[in-house]
């Protein structure tokens, strides 16, 4: 492959600080991977004295290989790694540490969980999602420590009145267990290289050549250590485009590209300009809605390719409508000769896609998840409606009157059921001296039998509002104080879904079937196998680096993208950077799909949907 000539100016580069920004899809891979080529076989730079920084395993695996093909199969020893796996391997060297001294994510969970159940912190939390709760809080643990802040004046947006307790229970837990985590890491590798100058000097002496890849997702301490890492000849060769910083959260702080010339005022500058993913149309149309940021490095980004076709916008009525839409559509694509896993759809959140998940499973059209999409059966009011429908089917099964006898409340105590094991007639005799109870107990049981002949559709109906438990919904958000709209979001999915099916029957075996589906996929991942693969449905996030030829971006809608979370200018930038980040990785059609309703409610198309209808040249339909 032909270099073009900015390509080629970067691979060339040879001593002192550079910063290359690159657009989507303009060859960072293949320009890095060049440029140590050139740094071993033009300047003569021993392959030992290079080190070459990804943010992920799979882009440096990718990097290596690279390069590797470039040098003809032969891999000189030069040291590819994370930024993790590059600091552990010093504090490796520095202190003896092997794995047993690392915390992997899943012990932080698990520790954080257990910290969470203890009583003398008597947090009397109601959270909806532990697992989500326990992400957002461990993410909240890196911000603090990857930004060295002081957890004492830090204010934190997931629990903000108990997360100094928590983090500092942490931190004891973890010394405790003599344990470091990720984070650690860093910081530890920071005092190191502070507090021990001759070991700086070693490592320095060790990398005179540094290359980062992704550099707009480097946080304040991992720059810090890359600023005395390269120290003195600051050979600091960085490559990344500022647009596509998308891990703010996780203390990616993309000042620090914006503001790299400031700290190396004689470093080089050159922009990749060409784009070769994408079609003129989709690359313009992504770079109109990017444009619209203004923490960002003004640039001109060509395509190599031709017009193609334009970006198609879709309005639907609801997100029903909408996995009608997007199922027929690649079914369209499939037909027309476009493989599966050519195909992706993306959406902001996981539940964007639990609808689509079904809708695909239902169609039988194979795809793939990269990350696991969260089972709606097994919310409790999934399971609640479940408990309804059995009891209305016959079922006098303990574990269903215990799920809803009191769902809403009818004050029945475990006792009356114990004693009556479901029957109704029993349950009246264990109450015979309450008169009111006995109303609920007939009450309850017109209900039941109300419900024997109906669709499920028409039965949750029923359940909603004869029974009431919308009015229990919206009483358990406020004494739990949760987002009620979040629980009628899900009440709402699974009775939409539920139309599809005539009897209970094929109800419960539908939600069997699909609970079974759900696990095999789990964790399965995004495999880089040919032929059999599906459809790919994956997150904004989780799209990162990926290339298909067509994409579906769904719930195109204020709220979902931006996310309703998102209220600073510096957030909805961040979210308008995720939008561009999905545009960018269709590379012959790209599809947006907004609804105009959900649960109820109506809603606008995403300000990014707006932005980039401003000019003529899109289709909406
Ligand atoms: N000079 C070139 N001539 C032709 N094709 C090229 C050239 N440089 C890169 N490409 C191709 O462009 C595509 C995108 O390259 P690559 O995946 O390295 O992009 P990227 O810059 O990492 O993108 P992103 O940041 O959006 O993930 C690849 O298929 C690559 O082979």
């Amino acid at each position: 492959m032909h270099l073009n000539k900015a390509q080629q100016k970067a691979a060339c580069h040879f001593q002192g600080p550079c910063m290359v920004l690159a657009g989507p899809g303009s060859g960072k891979t293949l320009t890095i991977a060049a440029r140590i080529e050139n740094l071993i076989k033009r300047y003569k730079v021993r392959p030992e004295e290079i080190l070459v920084i990804t943010f992920t395993r799979y882009a440096s695996y990718e990097m290596q290989n690279r390069f590797k093909s470039l040098m003809g199969g032969v891999c000189p020893p030069v040291t590819f790694g994370t930024f993790h796996g590059i600091y552990y391997g010093i504090l490796r060297w520095a202190y003896g540490f092997t794995s047993a001294n690392i915390l992997t994510g899943e012990e932080s969970s698990r520790l954080l969980g257990q910290i969470l159940a203890l009583p003398e912190l008597d947090l009397k939390l109601e959270v909806e999602d532990e697992q989500d709760f326990i992400r957002d809080l461990l993410t909240e643990i890196g911000k603090v420590k990857n930004n060295g802040l002081d957890i004492q004046t830090y204010k934190a947006s997931v629990c903000p009145g108990a997360f100094a307790d928590i983090y500092q229970m942490y931190e004891k837990k973890r010394k405790e267990m003599r344990k470091i985590d990720f984070d650690d890491m860093l910081i530890l590798c920071h005092e190191l290289f502070k507090s021990r100058p001759d070991i700086l000097e070693k490592w320095q002496a060790r990398f005179r050549y540094i290359l980062v890849d992704e550099f707009q997702d480097v946080n304040k301490i991992q720059y810090e250590i890359l600023k005395m890492l390269a120290l003195p000849e600051n050979n600091l060769f960085v490559v990344g485009d500022d647009d596509q910083s998308i891990y703010q959260f996780r203390g990616a702080d993309p000042s620090i590209m914006l503001g790299f010339s400031r700290d190396y005022p004689d470093a080089g500058q050159i922009l990749l300009d060409v784009n070769y993913r994408s079609t003129a149309h989709i690359l313009n149309g992504a770079l109109r809605v990017i444009g619209h940021n203004e923490q960002r490095f003004s640039k001109e980004i060509k395509p190599h390719a031709g017009k193609g076709e334009c970006v198609h916008v879709q309005e639907v009525l609801d997100v029903t409508e909408e996995g009608k839409y997007v199922i027929e559509g690649v079914k369209k694509r499939m037909e027309q000769g476009v493989p599966a896993r050519e195909i992706a759809v993306l959406f902001r959140t996981n539940r964007d896609a639990r609808i689509l998940a079904e809708m695909l499973a239902e169609y039988q059209i194979p795809f793939e998840m990269k990350e696991n999409i969260q089972n709606i059966y097994d919310h409790f009011i999934a399971r609640n409606i479940k408990s309804y429908l059995k009891l209305a089917a016959g079922s006098r099964e303990r574990r269903y009157f215990l799920d809803i006898m009191n769902c809403p409340k009818r004050y029945l105590s475990r006792e009356c059921l114990e004693s009556s094991r479901g029957d109704f007639e029993e349950m009246r005799k264990f109450y015979c001296d309450k008169g009111w109870m006995q109303d609920r107990i007939d009450q309850f049981e017109w209900d039941v039998k109300m419900m024997e002949n109906k669709t499920p559709y028409a039965a949750i109906q029923y359940i909603r509002k004869k029974i009431g438990y919308d009015d229990y919904l919206k009483e358990y958000a406020k004494i739990r104080r949760i987002r009620e709209e979040d629980l009628f979001e899900i009440l709402y999915e699974i009775q939409e879904r539920s139309k599809e099916f005539q009897s209970f029957e094929e109800w419960f075996l539908y939600i069997e079937n699909y609970g079974q589906m759900l696990k095999e996929k789990k964790g399965r991942g995004r495999k880089d196998q040919t032929g059999e693969q599906g459809v790919s449905l994956m997150t904004m996030h989780g799209a990162k680096g990926l290339e298909f030829d067509t994409v579906f971006v769904i719930g195109g809608n204020e709220g979902v993208t931006p996310y309703r979370k998102a209220k600073l200018d510096e957030e909805i930038e961040e979210e308008r950077r995720m939008f561009y980040v999905a545009m960018t990785r269709a590379k012959r059609k790209l599809v947006i799909s907004y609804v105009k309703t959900k649960n109820g409610k109506e809603l606008s198309p995403s300000r990014f949907v707006e932005e980039l209808l401003l000019k003529e040249g899109e289709s909406r339909h």
